[in-house]
């Protein structure tokens, strides 16, 4: 049961704590191989050359967003991640462990839901989730920034990208084990007719895609944002469509044409 007694904007500003987590070279790859990695991608996939993609700091942090969940700010059967963004200071090391904090940045009030902003930092990257929550809207609070625009006009670059079947089960073991990932009735619980991929699974595929399109190593990723706006079936064939200038790309994913992924920003360095 929701934590009712407590309208949502009243966790603005609330501490999720601190946290230390280990990772070894194993769950790098076994990262890289659940977002799309190619077995000849040895930076990617082979311990004696790893370069862990920035983007596995998020399996990491999950603790975050998970710790609000779990003191029923939201219902998180019903909540769906809405929107990410990623800043990398430094980059992972193979193997390592980590101390993060986090808070409730904000809480945005959309009526018939809320938005709760879940920010985490750490001396490696700083991290926001954006969970939509259903049911917790109308406290009063602020409706929040308009969505950004998507993409400019004058695509330059289309990328073709795949998920597989067997995606989200694979992902799941890296750190975020909600069920409707996994199980077909908490997946029918919010109207899909299958459990579907995880967000986090498709905005990576997309970076991993993107870099590969670009000529930019995977692993210089610097900055990443983007917006869920319909659920992601495991299995379904998506399309990145990108302005770029250099190394920055502004993007959206759609699958059979509808958008999956709006606002879409991506930057690699070196
Ligand atoms: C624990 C879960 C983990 C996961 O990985 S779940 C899988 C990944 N996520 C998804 O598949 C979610 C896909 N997105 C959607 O299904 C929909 O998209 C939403 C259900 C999130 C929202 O759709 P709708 O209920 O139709 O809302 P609206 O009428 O489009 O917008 C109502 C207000 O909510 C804001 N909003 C809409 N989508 C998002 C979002 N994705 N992130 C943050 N805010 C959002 C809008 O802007 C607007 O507010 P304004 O009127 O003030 O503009």
């Amino acid at each position: 049961m929701v934590n009712t007694d407590r309208p949502a904007g009243e966790w603005i500003g609330h501490p999720l704590g601190r946290r230390s987590v280990a990772w070894t070279e194993r769950d790098a790859i076994l990262y890289a191989l659940a977002v799309g990695a190619r077995a000849d991608e040895l930076d990617l996939v082979f311990e004696a050359r790893l370069r862990p993609l920035p983007t596995f700091a998020l399996t990491l942090a999950q603790w975050a967003p998970d710790a609000l969940g779990a003191l029923r700010a939201f219902e998180p059967g019903l909540a769906l991640h809405g929107a990410q963004r990623l800043e990398v200071l430094e980059p992972l090391p193979a193997r390592g462990e980590l101390t993060m904090t986090a808070e409730v940045e904000a809480v945005w009030d959309k009526g018939s839901a809320a938005v709760f902003d879940v920010r985490v930092e750490s001396r490696c990257f700083m991290a926001r989730w954006s969970i939509f929550a259903p049911g917790r809207g109308d406290f009063g609070g602020d409706r929040g920034p308009a969505a950004s625009p998507t993409a400019a006009e004058g695509d330059e670059l289309t990328v073709a990208l795949a998920t597989f079947p067997e995606q989200a089960a694979l992902y799941r073991l890296c750190g975020d084990r909600h069920a409707i990932h996994i199980d077909p009735a908490a997946a029918r619980a919010i109207g899909q007719p299958r459990p579907i991929l995880h967000g986090l699974c498709t905005l990576a595929t997309s970076a991993l895609g993107l870099a590969r399109a670009l000529g930019a190593h995977p692993a210089d990723l610097r900055k990443l944002k983007g917006r869920f706006t319909a659920p992601v079936l495991p299995g379904d064939t998506l399309e990145l469509r990108a302005k770029t200038s250099g190394t920055a790309a502004d993007f959206t994913v759609a699958k059979e044409g509808h958008t999956v992924i709006a606002a879409g920003h991506a930057l690699y360095g070196d």
